[in-house]
């Protein structure tokens, strides 16, 4: 058997923090598995350092789906970001070792490729409508097949995924929460006409998308949804926060518009109504916070069952090696919809060497062994953790609201 001799940690700020797990076995092959939970970093690192690597030692790095269950199971305390964003560490790390040691590529494992490639979105924003359609220009001019439009909004200082970096956007700006304002009623009209003019430029030739970031009510939600239908969006995301799976039925009754949700749900827990309800479209919920490929694998599974497709998450925060088993398991899963694909920095690609390669809209996982994803742990060392928290929002009387 492979045993695990040796389990570590690695927490690096290439441009960001990351947390990384690496998992080695007695004959010397090695396995990562990102552990990034934005804002949150340390609480993952210690709860892996602390409690999970100890129990990882000498155990048998064949025994995937046995770890996992001892892990979830032997927590006693179930579910939640942080418990579920460790066990996806170890979950991928060990899927990696797996996959090498077969000489596979990862996606063979799962199933085969299903698909060719594997289409993504990109994320075009400015201050304007004006400004944000020139971008999306220059993704369409990139070859991406789908694009995600968000806009400033007048009369507010800043608001999500606006920001001067084109092609990826950090929220995480400052180490204590950065403060915003947000008002309803003024964003509420910017986005049909920021998919009106989108659609003039543009055409109808590519799928155009939007985030509401969780600050809508249902009813708000299902009027926004109302108002883009002329536009046939690919999807409207997180309109409203989940937490009351029921409450997506007052936006599904009114409105055709497809949604998409669930990149902040950590489990088959937090989608089950949504998917047996088919109250949404789209599962965005990823390997690295819904407990690695092996929970997904649950999750795609059931929503197969009720024509749900998936559509994950991958802003930066998502390392690249988040984002590697992310591209095995979209190339093979058979409900795929779309992969959300933000670019990193050079300083983080430099860390994160990786197979997974971009063209025409699609992005590949590559053929090396596992998932193709590597860490330079000497480059690594070289940029140290760096406190970084994600903004909060308040109404414009003060109230807080959601971010
Ligand atoms: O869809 C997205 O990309 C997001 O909603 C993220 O930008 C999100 O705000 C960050 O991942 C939070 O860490
Ligand atoms: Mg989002």
């Amino acid at each position: 058997m492979p045993k695990i001799i040796d389990a570590r940690v690695i927490v690096t700020c290439p441009g960001r923090n990351f947390v990384t797990l690496k998992i080695v076995t007695e004959d010397g092959v090695h396995g990562i598995g990102d552990a990034t939970l934005n804002g949150r970093e340390l609480a993952v690192a210690a709860y892996l350092q602390e409690h999970v690597i100890p129990c990882l030692i000498g155990r048998d790095a064949h025994k995937i789906e046995d770890i996992w269950q001892f892990l979830y199971r032997g927590a006693y305390w179930r579910r939640g970001p942080v418990t579920m964003s460790a066990i996806a560490a170890v979950d991928v790390a060990l899927w990696d070792i797996k996959a090498k040691l077969a000489g596979l590529p990862l996606y063979q494992l799962l199933g085969g490729a299903s698909r060719t490639g594997v289409m993504v979105y990109g994320h075009a924003n400015g201050q304007t409508v004006d400004d944000t359609v020139a971008q999306a220009i220059k993704y369409r001019a990139m070859g991406y097949k789908a694009i995600r439009l968000q806009t400033g909004v007048p009369g507010l200082n800043s608001t999500y995924g606006v920001s001067k970096d084109k092609l990826f956007y950090e929220p995480a700006d400052a180490a204590l929460p950065t403060e915003n304002i947000w008002s309803t009623s003024r964003y509420l009209p910017t986005v049909p006409e920021l998919f009106a003019t989108a659609r003039a430029e543009l055409g109808w030739d590519v799928h155009l998308l939007h985030d509401s970031h969780h600050r809508l009510t249902p009813i708000e939600a299902a009027r926004l949804g109302k108002d883009l239908e002329p536009y046939r969006p690919f999807w409207l995301e997180d309109v409203t926060p989940a937490e009351n799976q029921e409450s997506f039925r007052w936006i599904r009754r009114h409105t055709t518009t497809p949604l998409a949700v669930g990149e902040v749900f950590n489990t088959i827990w937090d989608c089950k109504q949504l998917i047996e309800e088919q109250l949404i479209d789209f599962i965005r919920t990823t390997i690295v916070h819904g407990g690695g490929i092996t929970h997904l694998r649950r999750i795609a599974s059931l929503a197969d069952l009720y024509n749900v497709r998936t559509g994950f998450h991958g802003a930066t925060d998502l390392s690249p090696v988040c984002m590697g088993a992310a591209l095995h398991f979209d190339l093979w899963v058979p409900n795929f919809g779309i992969q959300e694909y933000m670019r990193h920095t050079p300083e983080t690609d430099e860390v994160f060497p990786h197979a997974y390669t971009f063209s025409d809209g699609e992005l590949h996982p590559g053929e090396a062994a596992g998932h193709g994803v590597e860490i330079d742990e000497d480059l690594a060392a070289k940029y140290p953790y760096r406190p970084a928290q994600l903004p909060v929002n308040r109404l414009e009387d003060g109230s807080m609201f959601n971010w």
